[in-house]
Order: structure tokens, then sequence, then C-alpha cells
């Protein structure tokens, strides 16, 4: 099969960080972002890439421009959290057309699996346009944990990533097909809704 017979995607990828945006460290969030989604999907894809910092206006300002560039799924990492700087989900709710709290809800249960601070992240999804805005916590290995969920020593999923949900949420605002590999992530759809190959 070839990369023809996928729906092309382009996809927002968004590291909100003062000290990586500002030299202080190396980005690891739209590395550790593309990675995943290229071991994960098998559309061929456009990413739009974004570092900026702790910023309310510059975070709306850059998901609305990606909205508008036609990405159908935008990810963020970092700036979830409690402190005086972090302001990521009030910049994504401020660009909402709809919220999407199941997501945000399961990210956090998944990631009590991981660490006993995964309720200090406030991490919200969206709906804007017919495009898929979700947050990601800025901890690079989180975005793995949030995405993929929880596998044993043999592969076998304990909890499911929040990636499960996102090509039938997508299918569903008339965005492109998504497939994604089930050695990675299982896409869940209902049968009505799976196009036949
Ligand atoms: N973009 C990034 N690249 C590399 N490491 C990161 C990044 N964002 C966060 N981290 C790491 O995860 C930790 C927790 O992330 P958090 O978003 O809370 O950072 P922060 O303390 O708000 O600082 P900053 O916004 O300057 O990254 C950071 O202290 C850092 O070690
Ligand atoms: N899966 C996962 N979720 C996680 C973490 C993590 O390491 N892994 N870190 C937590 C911590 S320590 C914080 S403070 C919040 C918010 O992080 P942020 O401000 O970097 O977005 O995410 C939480 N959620």
């Amino acid at each position: 099969m070839t990369d023809e017979t996928f729906d092309a995607v382009r996809i927002g990828i968004v590291s909100v960080s003062d000290r990586a945006s500002g030299g202080v460290y190396e980005d690891k969030g739209l590395p550790a972002l593309k990675e995943w989604l290229t071991r994960a999907l098998l559309n061929p894809i456009t990413f739009e890439p974004r570092l900026i910092p702790d910023e309310q206006m510059a975070i709306s300002t850059a998901l609305i421009e990606l909205v508008d560039a036609g990405c159908s799924l935008v990810l963020t990492t970092g700036g979830t959290g409690p402190a005086l700087r972090d302001v990521t989900p009030e910049a994504t709710l401020a660009v909402a057309h709809k919220e999407m709290p199941g997501f945000g809800e399961q990210m956090r249960q998944i990631s009590l699996h991981f660490v006993p601070t995964a309720i200090l992240s406030r991490q919200v999804a969206v709906i804007r346009d017919k495009c898929l805005i979700l947050n990601l916590p800025g901890q690079p290995k989180s975005i793995a944990e949030t995405l993929e969920g929880l596998k044993d020593g043999e592969g076998k999923q304990i909890v499911s990533g929040i990636f499960s949900a996102v090509p039938y949420c997508i299918d569903l605002i008339g965005g492109p097909y998504f497939e994604t590999d089930a050695d990675v992530c299982k896409a869940f759809r209902p049968k009505a809704a799976i196009r036949a190959k």
C-alpha cells in the first residue's frame, strides 16, 4: 500500500515554553510530537511547527493561524500547570467553538499511572472550525504517555491513550481520514465509519 492510499494531513505542533523559546534549553517538545505522530500515523503529514513563550495572546494567535492554514489537528505541549505563567488552557479556550472535556479527563486519568502530579495539568481540548486542538503537558515524555497510553512489557494495552479517539473525532468535524499504525495506537471507529480499503 502506498502513501497515495491515505489522505494527506496537515498537523500543527506547538511547543509553549519560556525557556526553550528563549534558548535557555533545547526544545524537546516539537521533536517529541513529530516523532510520535510520524510513528503513529500512516497518512503523509505536513507539520506546521511553532515554538512560542508562555504568552496567552501569542498562543491564541498561533492556534488561529494554524487552523486557518488548514490544520485538522493541532497539538500543544507545555503551559498547562498551575504556575503564574501557565496559560495554554486559557489561550486554547479563548479560540474554541466547542469544548471536548473528555480528552482532558482521560489524559489526567492516564497520566496518574505515570506521575501523582498528573492532576496538576489543566489541559483542555477544543474544536475550532474543522480542527481539533489538544493540550498536552510540557514534560517531553508526557507526549507519548498521554497519546499512546500504557502498555505492559509485551506491548498489551493496559490503559488506552487519547489518540484512539482522535481519528473518529476528526471524521465527525469533516476532516481527513486519519489512519494509525495499530501497533502504536489502535484507532477506534464505529463499524459504519470504517472506510473500506
Ligand atoms: N519544550 C521543552 N523542551 C525541553 N524540556 C521541556 C520543555 N518544556 C518543558 N520541559 C521540561 O519539563 C519540565 C516541566 O515543564 P513546564 O512546562 O512546567 O516548564 P516550566 O517550568 O513552565 O518552564 P518553561 O516554560 O520555561 O519550559 C521543565 O522544567 C523542563 O525540564
Ligand atoms: N503523562 C504525564 N502527565 C503529566 C506529567 C508527566 O510527567 N507525565 N507531569 C505533570 C506535572 S509535574 C505538571 S506540573 C503538569 C503540568 O505541566 P505543564 O505546565 O508542563 O504543562 O502536568 C502533569 N502531567
